[in-house]
């Protein structure tokens, strides 16, 4: 996968060098370029905002740099494929790149859009600041990209960077490769619409608290029933809206005796 990410702040997105996505890309499991909206300006100021149509306070990002940089990095995941593809490259690249655009006014992102966006071919970041990206931009992206304005909750930021930072991180560890034992994206909260079990390790007392004791007793099928108990539990306890999208269809038999 080849990801682009374009910012006023290229340096907000150093932690993608770090850790797992960091090593990903150190691998060649994730190819990542951050790129500097000042680079597509024209102006010896770098101008990147000005003043909104209809007043109001604040400033708008103007529609040109942004047109700019998305036109120079559209298609890089297609010609990084088609160079690296060894067959028909005719078919490589032949989808419109993703343009994720973080915003309040999104798609809430979710365990689900996680997975679906890890099978593109590449994604393009467009982090917006002050009072956001002229609309135009997005309509006019249409032509290039699958734009999906997509947002991590209905709290307000400063700007796309942070919410870039989460959706790479979750995004990148579902490729082939990234977590070194792929059996822990099994498990995870969110993988089967349940919140995941509480975990426990050494020393088995602790502070006068013992792990619970069918987690000591060595019965595999007690351990995943309990646990199965937990998810329900802690979901019906924490986040009911889950449970009612939970799909009781998937209920296996073990499922409906816990
Ligand atoms: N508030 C914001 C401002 C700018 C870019 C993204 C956001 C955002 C994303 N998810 C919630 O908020």
């Amino acid at each position: 996968m080849r990801i682009d990410v374009v910012s006023i702040f290229p340096e907000y997105l150093a932690p993608l060098e770090l850790s797992l996505i960091g090593k990903a890309r150190q691998d060649g499991l994730l190819e990542l370029k951050v790129h500097d909206l000042r680079t597509f300006t024209t102006d010896k100021h770098r101008t990147v905002d000005d003043t909104p149509y209809g007043g109001g306070a604040g400033m708008v990002m103007k529609p040109e740099p942004w047109a700019q940089a998305l036109e120079s990095v559209a298609g890089a995941g297609a010609a990084e494929g088609a160079s690296a593809a060894s067959g028909d490259s005719a078919s490589e690249g032949s989808r419109k790149p993703v343009l994720i655009v973080p915003s309040p006014a999104g798609e809430r992102f979710n365990q689900a859009l996680a997975y679906e966006l890890a099978e593109e071919e590449q994604l393009v970041f467009a982090c917006g600041r002050y009072e956001g990206i002229d609309e135009r931009v997005i309509e006019w992206a249409e032509e290039h990209f699958t734009v999906r304005p997509v947002s991590l909750g209905d709290y307000v930021l400063n700007g796309g960077e942070v919410a870039v930072l989460a959706m790479v991180e979750a995004i990148g560890r579902l490729l082939p490769g990234v977590v070194g034992n792929p059996e822990s994206l099994i498990e995870e909260s969110h993988s089967d619409g349940l919140l995941e079990y509480p975990v426990f390790t050494k020393p088995s007392s602790w502070r006068e608290r013992d792990v619970p004791a069918v987690l000591l007793s060595g019965n595999h099928g007690k351990i995943a029933q309990w646990r199965r108990h937990e998810q329900f539990r802690r979901t019906a306890d924490r986040r009911p809206d889950l449970l009612a999208e939970f799909d009781a269809g998937s209920l296996s038999r073990a499922d409906r005796n816990v």
